[in-house]
């Protein structure tokens, strides 16, 4: 399976096309569009997330409910365009640099400058329109096909959010995949913690007042994956290489962790590694599952645990300096519009990346032109591992 996505913030639309997906897999556009007005939500989006109204259209590969094993071609239509048309339309640009809203002024943290110089554009709209995190709505389209895959195969997936600004939501290891779904959905901030959520909002809101950003931790995770998924044989067929890769490059994402991740570095081997245990019912299974479900690049088994770390939102109504590449001038960087805090809505592009990623390992590990023999053979291994 691979994906391509095209598209710039503010023009006409986002297209996504996906490969890969087997033939007669069951999907409609309502599966997308609960993702995608799922990643529209969140404590701390700006004033753009109000104009949106993020639809799937499906304009290929799949009839009547059921994927051709053909691209499938998914394209949403940025309502915003209608407010953009003489900066991103197809007609001839006006020379009017007002008009045009040239932009001289590379914003900190952001792909304007480096984009600029790597590209040759003097306007760096040419950049930011696509380095912009709309397009991570194109990503959850690809990521929704994936996440249906995974849900026909018994495999549930959700991102939630760990930590805002510091605040810390409690571990609550053994809460049942249901639960996860329903609290992360009923909060505003996508926490499974209410106390920490409170928190949070109110620190969405001193941020915003401070005219400042916050950053977070998002968790995805994973339940029926069964074990051996990925590779040891090749750097580039190890899962949790693979995984990690996806979700630092979801815009602002910083690092990523496994079960107890960089506090692995601070403690004994006795105190990381997860003993090995058998029984009947479940086969191999282990005693805890502090590496989050990884060993040698393949899954043990056990729940996939992943963290992603999302930076502070660049762009701040506390403008930052920086320099007019025209003038050379320095300048306050000014804003119309930014989130504050977009980590709630980072969790769900993160559970949409990382499942993409698990469906494609799937997908290159099992038979995979018709669903329902892609259905047989990985119950059939299941039942042969339980076994083993
Ligand atoms: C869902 C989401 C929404 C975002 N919204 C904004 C925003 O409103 N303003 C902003 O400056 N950055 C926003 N970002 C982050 C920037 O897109 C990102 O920091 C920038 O493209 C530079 O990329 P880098 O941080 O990965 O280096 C958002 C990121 C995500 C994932
Ligand atoms: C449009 C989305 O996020 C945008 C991501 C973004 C950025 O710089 O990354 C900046 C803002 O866009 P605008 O400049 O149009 O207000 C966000 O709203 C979205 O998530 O769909």
């Amino acid at each position: 399976m691979r994906y391509l996505t095209a598209g710039e913030s503010h023009g006409k639309q986002l297209t996504t096309i996906v490969e890969g997906l087997p033939a007669n897999l069951p999907i409609s556009s309502e599966d997308i569009n609960e993702s995608l007005l799922r990643r529209q939500k969140g404590h701390g989006r700006g004033k753009r997330m109000q104009i949106e109204k993020d639809l799937v259209d499906i304009v290929g590969g799949i009839r009547h409910g059921y994927t051709l094993g053909s691209p499938i071609a998914l394209v949403v239509h940025n309502d915003d365009f209608k407010h953009w048309i003489d900066v991103m339309g197809e007609d001839p640009v006006a020379e009017d640099q007002n008009i045009r809203r040239v932009v001289t002024r590379p914003r900190p943290g952001h792909a304007d400058l480096n984009g600029a110089i790597k590209y040759g554009h003097r306007d760096m709209r040419n950049i930011l329109e696509r380095s912009s995190a709309r397009e991570t709505g194109a990503r959850v389209a690809a990521g929704a096909v994936a996440k249906t895959l995974l849900k026909n195969l018994d495999i549930e997936i959700i991102g939630y959010v760990k930590e805002i600004a510091g605040i810390k939501a409690k571990e609550y290891e053994d809460m049942p995949m249901n639960e996860r779904k329903d609290i992360s959905e009923e909060s505003a901030v996508r926490c499974l913690d209410p106390e920490a959520s409170q928190k949070m909002m109110d620190a969405i809101d001193q941020a915003k007042k401070d005219g400042d950003s916050i950053g977070g931790v998002c968790e995805v995770y994973i339940e029926g994956l069964p074990a051996g998924l990925g590779s040891y044989v090749h750097y580039d067929r190890k899962l949790d290489g693979r995984i990690a890769g996806a979700v630092c490059s979801i815009n602002a994402f910083k690092g990523v962790e496994f079960g107890i991740g960089f506090e692995a570095a601070r403690k004994n081997g006795s105190q990381v590694h997860d003993e090995i245990a058998w029984n009947k019912e479940d086969g191999y299974y282990r005693k805890s599952n502090r590496l989050g479900g990884f060993e040698g690049g393949m899954t043990t088994g056990m729940p996939v645990v992943v963290k992603g770390v999302m930076k502070p939102i660049p762009t701040l109504y506390k403008p930052l300096q920086s320099v007019d590449i025209e003038t050379k001038e320095v300048f306050n960087a000014s804003i119309e519009r930014s989130d504050s805090c977009a980590v709630p809505a980072a969790a769900v592009v993160m559970e949409h990346v990382v499942a993409f990623e698990v469906a494609k390992a799937i997908t290159e590990q099992f038979p995979n032109d018709q669903f329902p023999k892609l259905k047989e053979a990985i119950d059939q291994y299941r039942e042969e591992i339980r076994n083993f």
